[in-house]
C-alpha cells in the first residue's frame, strides 16, 4: 500500500482529538470531524476539545463539519463510541474511494447484532479495508506527547503496516498486526473487567484482591478470546493484557472510576458522572456472546449483573468468593 499522506479523524471528543494531534506531529495532513455545531465551533474557534482542557490542538490540524471533506483523506480513524460507529460508517459508504483503510478506535461490541468493530465496518462500507488501532492509551497521555504503544491490525498486513508508520511520531509507537479480532476482543473485554477492578477499589478490598482480580480476569478475556478466534499472543500484546493492566490500575480509566464509584455505594444512573464508560455497554453483549459459545466468565458475569441491577455488590464479592475451588487454568 503506497503511504499515507493525509489521515481524517472523525470523532473530535477526547481521543479523537489525541489522535489528531498525534497524526500532525507524524507529519500527517489532518482533518478532524466532529458532529456536533457547538463542538465543532468550540473545537475550530478555541482550537480545544471540551473533552480535552487544556491541550492545545496542533496548528496544522483543520477542523471541519463537512464529512464529505473528511471522506477524502487516505485513511479515516473512526474514533466515537462503539454503539453508533454504525452510524457513521454508513455515512461514510458513499463518500469514500475504494480500498480507503478506516480504521476503528472504539472499544467495544455491538448490541443486538453482536458485531465486533471491524464487522461494522465490513458490512456498512464493503470497498473500505477495516482495521482497528487499540492498546493502552489514555488520551490525555497521548496528546500531551507522553510515550505510548498501541496495535493497528488490518487483515492485509501492507496496511497494518502502513497505518503504523502514517501513525508513528516520536512519542507514539503503533505495533502492526494483522489478528484484528484478537485486537479488538481485547480492547472490547478489558473494559468491562476495569469496572470490576474498580469495584474492588472502590469498596475497599485491598491491593491483594485487585491483583487476583485482574489476573482471574486476564483468564476470562484468553478464554472469550479462544473462542472468538483472538491469537493468544495478541491476547498477552498490547491491547489485551496490557490495556486490562492500564485500566485496572489507575481511576485515570473512566471505566475503573465508574467501577469505583458503584463500590463506594453511588448509583447505576450516576457513577459515570456524565463520561463514557464503554463497558457498562459491551458488559451485557459480551455475557449474551460467552453463553453462546459456552464461556466461563464469572467476574464478567458479575460486573452485567451489578449493571442489570440483579446483583448488589456486596452479593457479587460473595458469590466470587464462594465459587467452587477449582484447579488454575
Ligand atoms: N479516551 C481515551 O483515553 C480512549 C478512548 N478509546 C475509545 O474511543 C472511543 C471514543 O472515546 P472518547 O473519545 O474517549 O469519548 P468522548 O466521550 O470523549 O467522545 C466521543 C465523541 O464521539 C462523538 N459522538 C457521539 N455520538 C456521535 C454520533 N452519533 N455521531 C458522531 N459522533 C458522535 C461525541 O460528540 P458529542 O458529544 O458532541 O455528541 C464526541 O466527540 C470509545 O470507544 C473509547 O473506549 C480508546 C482509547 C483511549
Ligand atoms: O481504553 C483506554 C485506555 O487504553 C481508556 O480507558 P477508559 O475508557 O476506561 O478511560
Amino acid at each position: 500500500m503506497s503511504s499515507l499522506n493525509s489521515i481524517a479523524v472523525l470523532g473530535g471528543g477526547a481521543w479523537g482529538t489525541a489522535l489528531a494531534q498525534t497524526a500532525a506531529r507524524a507529519g500527517r495532513n489532518v482533518t478532524l470531524w466532529e458532529h456536533d455545531p457547538g463542538n465543532a465551533e468550540h473545537l475550530a474557534a478555541a482550537r480545544e476539545s471540551r473533552f480535552l482542557p487544556g491541550v492545545t490542538l496542533e496548528p496544522s490540524i483543520r477542523v471541519t463539519r463537512d464529512l464529505a471533506e473528511a471522506a477524502h483523506a487516505d485513511a479515516l480513524l473512526l474514533v466515537v463510541p462503539a454503539q453508533v460507529l454504525r452510524q457513521v460508517a454508513t455515512s461514510l459508504q458513499p463518500l469514500i474511494a475504494p480500498k480507503t483503510p478506516l480504521v476503528a478506535c472504539a472499544k467495544g461490541i455491538e448490541h443486538g447484532t453482536h458485531r465486533f468493530m471491524t464487522e461494522i465496518i465490513a458490512e456498512c462500507a464493503p470497498a473500505a479495508i477495516p482495521a482497528i488501532l487499540s492498546g493502552p492509551s489514555f488520551a490525555a497521555d497521548v496528546a500531551r506527547g507522553l510515550p505510548t504503544a498501541v496495535t493497528i491490525a488490518a487483515t492485509d498486513a501492507a496496511c497494518a503496516q502502513a497505518l503504523a508508520q502514517a501513525m508513528n511520531c516520536g512519542s507514539f509507537r503503533p505495533y502492526h498486526s494483522t489478528d484484528v479480532r484478537g485486537v479488538e476482543l481485547g480492547g472490547a473485554t478489558k473494559n468491562v473487567l476495569a469496572i470490576a477492578a474498580g469495584i474492588v477499589e472502590g469498596k475497599k478490598l485491598g491491593a491483594s484482591a485487585l491483583a487476583a482480580m485482574t489476573t482471574r480476569g486476564f483468564a476470562e478475556l484468553v478464554r472469550f478470546g479462544r473462542a472468538y478466534g483472538a491469537r493468544i499472543e495478541t491476547m498477552h500484546g498490547l491491547s489485551g493484557l496490557g490495556d486490562l493492566v492500564l485500566t485496572c490500575g489507575t481511576s485515570q480509566s473512566r471505566n475503573f472510576s465508574f467501577g469505583a464509584a458503584l463500590g463506594r455505594g453511588e448509583s447505576i444512573d450516576t457513577a459515570s458522572h456524565g463520561k463514557l464508560a464503554e463497558g457498562f455497554f459491551t458488559a451485557p453483549v459480551l455475557m449474551e456472546m460467552a453463553q453462546a459459545k459456552g464461556v466461563e466468565m464469572p467476574i464478567s458475569a458479575a460486573v452485567a449483573a451489578i449493571l442489570d441491577g440483579k446483583l448488589g455488590v456486596e452479593a457479587a464479592i460473595e458469590g466470587l468468593l464462594t465459587r467452587p475451588l477449582k484447579a488454575e487454568e
